[in-house]
């Protein structure tokens, strides 16, 4: 998209002088600024370009008063939209916006640094157990307990209800969920059952149930992209939510572990239904009755996983991919997201239901109890 800068010149100079105390800017300097950005090294990108020259109108023309151009004449669409945009924001306003944007443009490019489409990464505030931000089109949430191998206790689960719901609506293209450290996520925190009196057993089925439910649906019914970065191992409920992500990169240190009925306990996630539409009900069984734990490389031979790569590499390789991904039109991908998934939903629903329910008679279990107990007695392990 090209805008000539010459455009700034053209315009017949209106003589203005701000009147209020809240606008500084004169026409002279409104002018300045109209000059310093014709001695921009590097190109702002189209993003910026497009609010310079939709304030500039504005500054200069008032609200936008041309006839919409044809959906199919992009550049002059994209130029009218934005200026149309401003509204009725005041010829002051604008051009006092105007020169607050170069001046910033300035300020970048002698700092080093181009503040087009690369904004700095925005920390989301509110969360204690996982870390969200956003940047280049993406909404990160990373599972942020470390020290724990990422386990998954009551507070992160509804952290990322909170914060999947918030990334569905924010300005980001997709969302990535990832691990911090070494692993990805151990899954299930176990203190979860933990430290539970007897005559509150129900209730703690109960409560894990409804609170699990809501923890699937969010996935099910994210409306974005949402990629999963396996940064390291995987455990039970993370590995059955990789079903429900539209892509999944692997570092080949991976590994993919559902020890369900190890812990006695039962699939979830809806990797009842999904895993064996992914892989095939025999490979399934392996997996989700059998406790076999893959390789990345199996993973991905398996229809789990989408590309594994070295681990290396593997944050370098994968963000730039992203990147690239989150440039793409963000409505356009959302719609189709929702077109795939949409095939499904209602089914997906009812699975996860259907799982929760057993897995609330399974979590009251002899055989899912004495498995806590064990491993809290340091017997077992995965
Ligand atoms: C609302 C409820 C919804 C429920 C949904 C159900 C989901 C099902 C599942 O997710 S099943 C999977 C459950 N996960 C596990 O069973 C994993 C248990 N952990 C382990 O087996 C091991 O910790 C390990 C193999 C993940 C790592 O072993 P390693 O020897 O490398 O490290 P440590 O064991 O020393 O781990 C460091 C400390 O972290 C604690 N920890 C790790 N994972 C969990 C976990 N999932 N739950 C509770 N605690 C965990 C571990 O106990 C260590 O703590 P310590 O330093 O105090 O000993």
């Amino acid at each position: 998209m090209e805008f000539r800068q010459t455009q700034a010149v053209c315009i017949p100079a209106v003589h203005l002088h701000m009147t209020t105390a809240t606008m500084q800017v004169s026409q002279k300097d409104f002018e300045k600024a109209q000059e310093q950005l014709k001695l921009l090294k590097k190109d702002p990108g189209n993003e910026t370009k497009l609010k310079l020259y939709a304030l500039f109108k504005q500054a200069t023309e008032g609200p936008c008063n041309s006839p919409k151009p044809g959906m199919l004449d992009f550049v002059k669409k994209a130029k009218w939209d934005a200026w149309n945009s401003l509204g009725n924001l005041s010829q002051d306003n604008a051009r006092q916006k105007y020169t607050e944007l170069v001046s910033s443009l300035i300020s970048a490019e002698s700092a080093g640094q181009t503040k087009d489409a690369s904004p700095k990464e925005s920390r989301h505030g509110g969360y204690e157990t996982i870390i969200v931000s956003t940047e280049n089109n993406i909404t990160k949430i990373m599972f942020n307990r470390p020290e724990r191998k990422n386990a998954i206790n009551h507070q992160m689960y509804r952290e990322i209800i909170k914060a999947l719901h918030e990334a569905g609506k924010d300005d980001s293209t997709i969302a990535v969920i990832t691990g911090n450290g070494e692993y990805y996520t151990s899954g299930n925190d176990l203190n979860n059952f933990a430290n539970v009196k007897p005559n509150e057993m129900e209730k703690m089925a109960k409560d894990g149930a409804e609170l699990l439910k809501e923890f699937v649906s969010s996935f099910i019914d994210f409306p974005k992209p949402l990629i999963a970065v396996v940064n390291g191992p995987a455990i039970g409920i993370s590995v059955t939510l990789l079903g429900l992500c539209d892509i999944v990169y692997a570092s080949d240190r991976a590994t993919f572990h559902t020890p369900f009925s190890q812990l006695g306990q039962s699939p979830e996630g809806c990797s009842s239904y999904l895993f064996p539409k992914i892989m095939g009900l025999a490979k399934a069984n392996e997996m989700l009755l059998f406790n076999k734990k893959l390789t990345a490389a199996q993973a991905y031979a398996w229809g789990l996983v989408t590309e594994v790569f070295p681990d290396g590499t593997f944050q370098k390789e994968v963000w730039e991919r992203l990147k690239a991904y989150a440039s793409l039109p963000k409505n356009s991908l959302a719609v189709s997201k929702q077109l795939l998934r949409s095939m499904e939903k209602e089914k997906l629903h009812a699975v996860n239901s259907k799982e929760c329910e057993v897995l609330k008679e399974r979590w009251l279990s002899d055989e899912c109890l004495n498995a806590i107990v064990s491993f809290f007695q340091r017997k077992s392990k995965l």
